[in-house]
């Protein structure tokens, strides 16, 4: 069940790695501030100084796709009790540079990691208590998904940027990364908001801010 406190809003960016996602958050949330929202800006992995030391570790350092999964749900966890929790407590918009379908896409599709282990992981960090008035899983309202052929997105950041470790990956990983927000989409259709990345930033930011007209723009 899809749950987010009566007034906070929590939204998602996700996409493979250079389909432009980060060159659109602040768009949106000058959006909302322009509409008089309070905006908490924040990423994963990363988001808390536990976190952010993990990010590093994740991005970084080999290790194997057991220890990636438990190092970006604890890494989630403490995200989710610090900085998550308490900004939809207060009622803000919260914009997340990712969150857990990044997980399924990465772990789950990408490496190949039993996704009904990470349902289970899931679960463990992301339930609330049933009796709390935010009972049922913590997952985002909205994810917008830039979808992009990885070509494109290979092409855009060779030269862009050092890569990192899973910037580093071959195309065909890429491949699987984008079939699972693909069927992550399929399965919750009504969560998510595909973006066409392969047009021009203008055109891309055009479809993200006529998307918040449509949904949170009526009064
Ligand atoms: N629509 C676009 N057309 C051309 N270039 C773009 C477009 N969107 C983003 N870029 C460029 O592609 C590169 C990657 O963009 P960006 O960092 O926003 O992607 P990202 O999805 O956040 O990537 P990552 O997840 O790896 O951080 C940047 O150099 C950016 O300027
Ligand atoms: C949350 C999350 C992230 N990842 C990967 C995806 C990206 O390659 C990096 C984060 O880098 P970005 O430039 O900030 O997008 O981490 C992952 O594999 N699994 C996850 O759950």
């Amino acid at each position: 069940m899809t749950q987010s406190t009566p007034s906070g809003l929590f939204i998602s960016f996700e996409g493979i790695d250079g389909a432009g996602k980060s060159s659109h958050i602040a768009a949106v949330a000058d959006w909302f501030r322009a509409h008089g929202r309070h905006v908490t800006l924040t990423r994963e992995p990363g988001g808390t100084p536990l976190a952010e030391k993990l990010r590093e570790l994740l991005l970084h350092d080999a290790m194997d796709p057991l220890s990636e999964a438990l190092l970006m749900f604890a890494a989630r966890r403490d995200h989710v009790l610090q900085v998550i929790q308490p900004a939809l407590a207060r009622g803000d918009v919260l914009l997340c540079d990712r969150f857990t379908d990044a997980t399924f896409a990465y772990q789950g599709y990408g490496r190949g990691f039993d996704l009904q282990v990470l349902r289970q992981l899931e679960q463990w960090v992301q339930q609330q208590p049933e009796q709390s008035s935010q009972a049922g899983l913590l997952e985002p309202e909205l994810c917008f998904w830039f979808d992009l052929p990885p070509a494109i997105a290979a092409a855009r950041l060779a030269g862009a940027r050092q890569p990192d470790k899973f910037e580093s990956e071959a195309e065909p990983f890429f491949q699987r990364v984008a079939s699972g927000y693909a069927a992550r989409a399929a399965q919750s259709p009504q969560r998510f908001a595909r973006i066409d990345a392969s047009q021009s930033l203008e055109q891309v930011r055009e479809q993200v801010l006529r998307h918040c007209e449509q949904v949170w723009g009526q009064p």
